[in-house]
């Protein structure tokens, strides 16, 4: 039975509209047409951009109780239609409906701490007269709201990391542009809907979306956009800063995240971390667990224990809540992976379980023995392939880790605190994870990585705070 196409409007300028022409949104797992959306042309781009930038200079800033109330009332919408948000989810995304679930009520989370926030945002008092000469200056520095934010967002948590641009760029008193990922734009959409809903003043938010780059051109080059923040994959990312120029960009990009299981490992934990990390989202998770380092006592049992745990996932249908892993965005991608594991075996790694696709699908994948210079080691592979290489020790385990232009996450089992505690120094990473994998986050943490993983934190109190500008007032009082 097929179900009705809808036809949904972008939301420029507190107006929701009909594009030109439109392109079609299709479920991954059997390419049925589920919408469609508008294609926005440059110059919608371009308007929408515009009125943001008149409605944030023109009007009075939205008082911060009234940021409060309407991060606070899209938070009970989204609680509301929790399971209508999931649907989506699934069905635009690759998303299984029990991870969409999760990211839905992640998505709830990272408004309302949005709301929280906006309560806390503050400024500091200075103490000039620390300085000689200043005994009669008083002050203080205040944050105030940037402007108008560019936000692009990636495909594969279509909900939860819209919510991480647009809740603290409202909770900071800015406006917002969302350029969503074409495959994935109706989560965004739907968020959209909340606000409006929830009496966000026209002009604040909008959401264009687009499959041309020219639109994402106009987003980050215009020079009313006061901040890009993107996220998504690192040659984007530094296609984006060359075009953007001197204007505040945050960047949250890919990675290939390492794990370090040593001897004095908790096998069990290790190995049912590594496989959720690595599978999860059918493996297109930014802190997926990529690369396993294991020391070689504990390497013969932990490969058989990580491949039973492998073969008992269940790959299927997306919408039935015993389904362990769905397909991937779309067969390209899977094509993509295939070929990297291709790569891989033909350098002389041994492929321990998986390496089968069928359109979209990509059975879930151990590699061991990868050699250095594979792909799969090397680059983000973004789908549900793992690497488990043996190693001496964990200064081995440390300079492996290192040794790519990703550091997203990483995670290290262990139990010996001084083993920890030399991982935590030498491990050129955003975050580690202790007795987890690397695919462990909360989304008030500060969120963010080194090398070509990005720039920035975000995670909310931190994404509002890089939202704003401090303003330093100084008074000069009468000796
Ligand atoms: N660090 C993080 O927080 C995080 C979170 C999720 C995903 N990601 C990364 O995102 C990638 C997967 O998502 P994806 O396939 O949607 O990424 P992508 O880079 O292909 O696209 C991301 C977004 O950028 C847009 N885009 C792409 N190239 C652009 C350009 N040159 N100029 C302007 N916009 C452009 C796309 O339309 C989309 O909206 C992976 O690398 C993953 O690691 C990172
Ligand atoms: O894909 C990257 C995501 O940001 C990881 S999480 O879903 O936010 O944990």
């Amino acid at each position: 039975m097929t179900t009705k196409v809808k036809s949904y409007k972008m939301l420029i300028g507190g107006e929701w509209r009909e594009g030109l022409s439109s392109f079609e949104v299709s479920n991954p797992q059997d390419n049925e047409v589920l919408a469609t959306v508008p294609s926005a042309t440059k110059e919608e781009m371009m308007e929408a951009i515009e009125i943001a930038d008149r409605t944030f200079q023109m009007r009075d800033p939205i008082p911060t109780h009234e940021r409060i109330r309407i991060l606070s009332k899209v938070s009970d919408y989204m609680e509301r239609d929790h399971e209508s948000f999931a649907a989506i989810i699934a069905s635009e995304g690759s998303k299984t409906i029990t991870e969409a679930r999760s990211e839905v009520s992640r998505a709830i989370q990272t408004i309302r701490i949005s709301a929280e926030e906006a309560r806390r945002l503050k400024g500091e008092t200075i103490n000039f007269d620390q300085n000689p000469g200043s005994e009669q200056r008083v002050g203080y520095y205040q944050r105030f709201p940037m402007g108008v934010v560019g936000a692009i967002t990636p495909f594969n948590d279509p909900l939860n990391l819209v919510a991480h641009k647009v809740g603290p760029a409202i909770a900071a008193g800015n406006a917002i542009i969302v350029k969503p990922a074409s495959a994935t734009p109706l989560s965004a959409l739907k968020l959209a809907e909340a606000f409006v809903e929830a009496g966000l003043p026209d002009g604040y938010l909008s959401v264009v979306t687009g499959a041309g780059r020219e639109v994402g051109d106009a987003l980050v080059t215009h020079p009313a956009i006061k901040m890009v923040s993107f996220t998504g994959g690192s040659n984007a990312g530094e296609a984006i800063i060359k075009k953007a120029g001197t204007k505040k960009v945050s960047m949250e990009l890919g990675s290939n995240s390492p794990v370090i299981v040593l001897d004095d490992a908790d096998l069990s934990k290790a190995v049912h971390a590594c496989c959720s990390g690595a599978f999860s989202a059918a493996g297109q998770n930014c802190i997926g667990v990529q690369r396993v380092f294991v020391s070689r006592a504990l390497y013969p049992d932990f490969i058989d224990r990580f491949v039973e745990a492998t073969v008992a996932l269940r790959v299927g249908d997306k919408m039935d809540e015993r389904t362990d892993i769905g397909p991937m965005i779309n067969e390209k991608e899977a094509v993509r992976v295939s070929e990297w594991v291709e790569e891989a075996l033909t350098m002389g790694a041994q492929l321990e379980v998986g390496g089968r696709r069928e359109g979209a699908y990509y059975s879930p994948t151990i590699l061991t023995q990868v050699p250095s210079g594979a792909k799969v080691m090397m680059e983000e592979i973004f789908g549900p392939v793992v690497i488990v290489n043996p190693v001496a020790d964990l200064d081995e385990a440390i300079e492996k880790s290192n040794a790519v232009n990703y550091g997203l996450h990483a995670g290290i089992f262990t139990n010996d605190i001084n083993q920890a505690f030399k991982a935590i120094r030498k491990m050129d990473v955003g975050g580690i994870m202790i007795n987890d994998s690397s695919d462990y986050r909360i989304d008030e943490m500060p969120f963010g990585g080194t090398k070509g993983s990005g720039i920035g934190r975000e995670g909310v109190r931190f994404s509002i705070e890089a939202m704003t500008e401090q303003k330093v007032v100084c008074f000069h009082l009468d000796d």
